[in-house]
């Protein structure tokens, strides 16, 4: 099995695309993989996904793109401010106002990129951006000084750069390596190329261009044709040096090429490519699965790598083979990439330090004092409930799905009952508890108890959400599995995702629904928006004790049961 460099020797960053003795992993997760649909993070969310790709040891962060929102401009901040060892990176188009935005957001980086792009195919200049071929060189130039002015450290990108004519191409990289870019990127953006494109391009102008030596050269490939980490391989053969790429392939349109792919290609075809990355590959799964529980969006079963199914073996003759030596079906170890194999079995018997390890071989990395008190609080409380503790258990304890993780508003008591066939079909009864000391109860009906519920809570906390997308699934089998729910609420210009975690999936899913409320007010306080919500709660005030709905204090558990009526005191 493949030795993995954790060899830390200072390089140049500037010196020649083939200088150096290790290829640079520059995700790009929290930018290229945050802009597609759906996967938009809130501050909180992006700063610890940034921790873990700090842990995972990729050289660059690029964070976002500061001049796109007060949002992303403070996140970019916060992973600046936060996170230490990568260097942190910020996009910006060949503007001023992007440039300083992404300057400034970078200030207290341990370590900073300054990274420019513009349009340089003939239909990005004529349809998009209206220039010339001399203004964008003219604009590359003048953004690649300006951010130099600001930082030593400054990427240029050839925005469609395999639909650029190479005589061009050649032109714009030899401008702004003039002007100061220390490294050159060579984006697919559309995901056209296939691999002998790539080879091509990329010798065509490393060779041509007389000062391409003075920069470290970079592929970006988008999966459009599922090729992005076939092109972006094909690039280090190449003479690439950085390979640009997003956690589970997350991106725009079909993605990008895949973070956990290309580390492990390099890694486990040494023979081959005989260059690496520096990642350490055991901090693989873990980041996987934060984005995925950040997101809401679970990777497919048979992806590569980070799926359920990467490690598994169900026929029988593969079986045999595996016993014999996991060699015959297994190019990687499991534990290389970080996936957990389990000795001990976790329940109500079991201790801290058994809870801890299996956390921690989860998460990563260690937990804070703090948050393994909570989490073990709510571990022993879990197994009273569930024989068998799951790793996807342990995850959403240890990943603050547990209800109240999120402020400002907490769920003080919940009760639903459904009448199916009667009218209304559900009515849902929540008490919210505020930080600022408010307790408003609301009660609305719907055509479940789902419905209901979030109707309830949209009531209380006066926010006119909408909900843009709802799921729920069991984690583990068996009659007391825990039920894991996402929603996706849109308000205004923002977008945000919650999770919620409980043995009753209509409770998991009100959780994620005040989760992502709870986010959506924190979201839209930090973008000091005009049109921040109110807060205001909505419709009566059902807290009058004649009036109100009995709240027991307990709740069924069983959600297989199918119970008519459910109330819980969380
Ligand atoms: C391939 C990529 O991934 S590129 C990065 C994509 N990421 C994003 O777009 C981030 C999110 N974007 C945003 O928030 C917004 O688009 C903003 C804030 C950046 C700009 O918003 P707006 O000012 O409203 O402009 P809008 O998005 O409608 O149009 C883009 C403008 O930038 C211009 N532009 C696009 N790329 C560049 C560039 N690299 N350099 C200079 N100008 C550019 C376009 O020609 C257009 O100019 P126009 O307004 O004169 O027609
Ligand atoms: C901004 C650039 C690097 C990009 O994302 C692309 O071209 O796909
Ligand atoms: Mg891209």
């Amino acid at each position: 099995m493949t030795e993995h460099s954790q060899d830390q020797t200072p390089e140049p960053e500037v010196g020649g695309a083939t200088a150096g003795d290790h290829v640079r992993i520059f995700d790009t997760t929290l930018r290229d993989g945050e802009q597609a649909p759906g996967f938009s993070m809130d501050n909180d969310q992006k700063r610890r996904v940034a921790l873990s790709l700090a842990e995972l040891g990729v050289d660059v962060i690029e964070a976002g793109f500061p001049a796109a929102s007060r949002g992303d401009f403070r996140s970019v901040k916060t992973i600046a401010e936060e996170v230490r060892g990568p260097v942190i990176c910020g996009l910006a188009r060949c503007r001023d106002a992007d440039i300083d935005a992404v300057a400034e957001a970078t200030a207290k980086a341990e370590r900073r990129r300054i990274h420019v792009f513009i349009g340089t195919s003939p239909i990005h200049r004529r349809d998009k951006l209206e220039m010339t071929e001399d203004a964008v060189v003219e604009a590359a130039v003048a953004g690649v000084r300006r951010a130099r002015a600001a930082c030593d450290d400054v990427e240029f990108s050839c925005e469609d750069a395999f639909r650029t004519e190479p005589d061009y191409l050649c032109r714009v990289v030899e401008a702004v390596i003039e002007a100061g870019a220390t490294t050159i990127n060579l984006p697919d953006t559309v995901g056209y190329a296939v691999p002998d494109d790539v080879r091509r391009i990329f010798a065509q102008v490393m060779g041509r261009v007389p000062n391409a030596d003075r920069a470290v050269f970079s592929t970006h490939c988008h999966n459009d044709l599922g090729l992005a980490v076939a092109n972006s391989l094909a690039a280090v053969e190449a003479g690439a040096r950085q390979v640009e790429c997003a956690v589970n392939g997350i991106g725009e349109r079909a993605g990008n090429c895949a973070t956990e792919e290309v580390i492990m290609a390099l890694a486990t075809r040494a023979d081959h490519f005989a260059i690496q990355t520096r990642a350490n590959t055991r901090k693989i799964y873990p980041t996987s699965r934060l984005l995925a529980s950040v997101t809401g969006h679970t990777v497919q079963r048979n992806k590569a790598i980070v799926g359920e199914n990467a490690f598994a073996h169900e026929a029988g003759i593969h079986q045999a083979g595996v016993i014999k030596n996991a060699e015959t079906y297994e190019i990687m170890r499991p534990e290389d990439v970080g996936v957990p194999r389990n000795q001990i079995v976790l329940g109500k018997h079991s201790g801290r330090h058994a809870f801890a390890q299996r956390a921690e071989m989860l998460l990563g990395h260690a937990m804070t004092r703090e948050e393994l008190d909570r989490a073990f609080a709510n571990f022993k409380a879990l197994a009273d409930r569930k024989k068998v503790i799951t790793d996807s258990d342990v995850e959403s304890l240890v990943m603050g799905h547990e209800m109240g993780a999120q402020t400002p508003w907490r769920i003080k008591t919940f009760q639903v009952s459904t009448n199916q066939g009667g009218e209304p079909a559900a009515t849902a009864t929540v008490c919210l508890v505020h930080t600022d000391g408010r307790e408003v109860t609301r009660a609305a009906t719907g055509n479940g108890p789902i419905e209901a519920a979030f109707n309830a809570i949209r009531s209380a906390t006066g926010i006119p959400a909408r909900l843009a997308d709802f799921s729920v699934r069991s984690i583990g089998a068996g009659i007391d599995a825990q039920g894991w729910a996402d929603v996706r609420l849109d308000w205004s210009a923002l977008s945000v995702h919650g999770s919620g975690v409980a043995t009753d999936v209509v409770f998991a899913g009100a959780s994620a629904y005040l989760d992502a409320m709870n986010r959506l007010e924190n979201k839209s306080a930090a973008q000091d928006s005009p049109e921040r919500p109110s807060a205001t709660p909505t419709g009566p005030d059902v807290s009058d004790p004649d009036t109100a709905p009995a709240t027991p204090a307990d709740a069924p558990s069983d959600p297989a049961a199918g119970t008519p009526s459910k109330a819980m005191t969380a």
